[in-house]
């Protein structure tokens, strides 16, 4: 029996976890990271999409997975196609519970109200975060402890001239 702990790499370094994957659409590729580094994996589309200006869909991927207890992947919007044609997630991050067994779906939005986009099956739409989470034990209390913000909210320390008048 190996001694190896097994959340390190042997060389001072995190091992990766190992996520469970199923191909839905075998002729679609896993989730994979561009570069070494990323924190997201890139999903594709399992599916050509024509979003008009405006609009948004539901598009299938073409993967399940199974996380392991204490994870949850988060889907978020690949920088580049909102910069370039204004497409984005409607819910950014998408929450992936570790319970999930579907096919993961991301909800594409085009911004752009001049011009339609066209995504084709096998196009990089996001990227999957995985990350460990907390859980939490919600206690109630009659008082919380001062803090330096207390009760400021939304936009209470300034910074943007639209909201300063
Ligand atoms: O972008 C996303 C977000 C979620 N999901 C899947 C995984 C997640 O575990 C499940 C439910 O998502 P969520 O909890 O955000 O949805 P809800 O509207 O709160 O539904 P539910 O009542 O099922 O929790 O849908 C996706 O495939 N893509």
């Amino acid at each position: 029996m190996s001694n190896e702990d097994p959340t390190t790499d042997g060389r001072g370094g995190r091992a990766p976890l190992t996520v469970s994957v199923r191909r839905l659409d075998p002729d679609l590729p896993l989730p994979s990271y561009a570069h070494p580094g990323d924190a997201g994996a890139d999903l594709v589309s399992a599916e050509d999409v024509r979003l008009g200006p405006g609009e948004r869909a539901t598009v299938r991927t073409g993967i399940a997975l199974a996380l392991p207890d204490g994870y949850a992947a988060f889907v978020h919007p690949r920088s580049g196609l909102a910069a370039r044609c204004g497409v984005t997630l409607v819910n950014a991050p998408g929450t992936v519970d570790a319970g999930y067994r579907g096919e993961i779906k991301v909800t594409l939005i085009n911004t752009d109200l001049g011009e339609p986009v066209k995504l084709s099956r096998g196009d990089r739409i996001a990227q999957l975060v995985v990350q460990r989470v907390e859980r939490a034990v919600f206690a109630e209390a009659d008082e919380l402890p001062d803090s330096r913000r207390g009760r400021g909210g939304f936009g209470s320390t300034g910074g943007f001239a639209a909201g300063d008048r």
